[in-house]
């Protein structure tokens, strides 16, 4: 049976290790840094970010979770995780917040408002159903929610949500740190941000599936994560050192002090 790790410092860990039983896999809390050894993949959940980075400073966490993405293991970050493996985000808190990074893309932390701004939506997934079958859209669970601004070539988006174009363009007056309005559902001039994207073994939502009953955010990343456990087993070419052959290293699990 499959083992998925879930960081467990703060937020909606459990939720995942449910939706994770539904589909028939183990979820495993994770904590502290060694604990990475025993799984080959990771969700990071959604919370509160800027606590979840104080959490992960003080179990030390960071070096070992970013060792983990730079080896290609397969990491899903929802919302606050999400937020965490951006590569760049604004929006923080004063003196900013320490990220994994790694997804080549700029986040707004709170683009969506405050807590009370928090909404529900039907995404137009077409990727996901096409992997996963079922209906073409997916309900979007998205409680003060980051969206994605800005993305590298190599990032592929999986949905995005229509906003005011004018909100695009004050994004930036947002991502300093100013108020942002009542959010609207309803606009007439749109503009779009990016809510669900994968690069290569990372994959980010802005949005909260283990929320839902529909699991198929979770099977896609187990899919994907096989796909990579798969390649890199496949591409095991055995390396001479010294005349002897050793397997490369990239397959080693990395050792954390
Ligand atoms: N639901 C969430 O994970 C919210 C994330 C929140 N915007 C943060 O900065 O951490």
């Amino acid at each position: 049976m499959a083992v998925v790790g879930v960081l467990a410092l703060q937020g909606s860990f459990n939720e995942h290790i449910a939706a994770l039983r539904r589909i028939g896999v183990k979820g495993v809390e994770i904590r502290k840094p060694d604990q990475l050894l025993n799984v080959s993949s990771l969700i990071i959940p959604g919370g509160e970010s800027t606590t979840m980075a104080k959490l992960a400073e003080f179990h030390n966490l960071f070096p070992a979770l970013r060792e983990f993405v730079r080896m290609g293991r397969p990491v899903w970050g929802t919302c606050a995780g999400l937020i965490f493996l951006a590569n760049k985000a604004s929006g923080q808190k004063t003196g900013g917040q320490e990220l994994i990074g790694g997804l080549d893309c700029t986040i707004h932390r709170n683009f969506f408002g405050s807590q009370i701004q928090s909404f529900e939506a039907e995404l137009s997934v077409p990727e996901l159903a096409s992997k996963e079958g079922g209906p073409e859209t997916f309900r979007g669970i998205f409680i003060r929610a980051p969206a994605i601004l800005e993305v590298g070539p190599e990032v592929q988006i999986l949905a995005e949500y229509p906003v005011p174009s004018e909100r695009l363009l004050g994004s930036d007056s947002a991502a300093k740190g100013h108020k942002v309005g009542i959010w609207q559902d309803n606009v007439e001039e749109e503009g779009k941000v990016i809510v669900a994207v994968r690069q290569g073994n990372l994959l980010g939502t802005a949005f909260h599936p283990e929320l839902t009953a529909d699991t198929r955010w979770h099977s896609y990343f187990l899919k994907m994560a096989n796909e990579i456990r798969d390649e890199a087993s496949s591409s095991h070419v055995p390396l001479e050192v010294n005349g002897k052959y050793k397997q490369p290293l990239q397959n080693d699990l990395p050792i954390f002090q």
